[in-house]
């Protein structure tokens, strides 16, 4: 993963171009931390930017953090490509997935083609799996992904589940689960944040998917 470090004046070519007021963005969504945007370089290059916004973590532990989530790489997990710390502004840079979010898949209408339950599934398994290697991984370091939901579930290119935005929680965000999450089935005052992952928002369970479901 390319890193620039403006304390230590690491450059990347590629991050100078991101961040100059040249590179075109368009701002995808206002996050929980912070704004993401689509750029795209040299007229060729997609790419996701997460401009991280009230983590007062200093840049050397985010520097840590991002090498030690870098070394636990898993196959259906998005790897951030690059990052960019320095006091005042963290940007994460990722690949740009075309196909969406499961999200969209949930409760965005296909042109009437329904998301059958056997790809739900087999959704469900991979994201469980990729999970279970990730809290394995990083048990260690207490990191788990801490804001998990069907948005940071991508589709790749290869239409394969992908988890974004893995490790952008804090601890102490991750230590204590507000008690007003909304959605169903969310469990209240955890306190191990691998738990606080496990907690998924239930929107699979929405009425109309349940009325797909009792149809099969
Ligand atoms: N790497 C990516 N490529 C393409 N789309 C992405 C990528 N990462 C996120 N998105 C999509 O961009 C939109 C905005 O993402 P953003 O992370 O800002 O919102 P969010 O997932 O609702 O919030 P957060 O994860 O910060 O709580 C979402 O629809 C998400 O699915």
């Amino acid at each position: 993963m390319a890193s620039v470090d403006a304390d230590s004046a690491m450059v990347s070519t590629s991050l100078i171009v991101l961040t100059s007021p040249m590179a075109p963005a368009e701002l995808l969504g206002r996050g929980k931390h912070g704004n993401l945007y689509k750029v795209i370089c040299d007229n060729r290059t997609v790419l996701a930017v997460k401009r991280i916004e009230d983590w007062t973590v200093s840049p050397y532990e985010f520097k840590l953090r991002m090498q030690r989530l870098d070394q636990g790489r898993h196959p259906n997990v998005l790897p951030a490509i690059a990052f960019y710390c320095s006091r005042k502004e963290k940007l994460l840079v990722y690949e740009y997935l075309q196909n969406g979010s499961l999200f969209r898949l949930l409760h965005v209408t296909h042109m009437g083609v329904r998301f059958e339950w056997g790809s739900r599934l087999n959704i469900a398994a991979t994201i469980a799996m990729a999970l279970a290697f990730m809290h394995q991984e990083l048990q260690e370091d207490g990191i788990a992904h801490g804001n998990l939901k069907s948005s940071n579930i991508l589709l790749s290119k290869n239409l394969e589940a992908c988890i974004s935005e893995n490790g952008l929680m804090a601890e102490k965000e991750n230590q204590s689960i507000p008690n007003n999450i909304t959605g169903p089935r969310s469990v209240t005052n955890v306190t191990n944040p691998f738990k606080a992952d496990i907690q998924i928002r239930c929107d699979t369970s929405t009425a109309t998917d349940r009325k797909a479901g009792s149809e099969q």
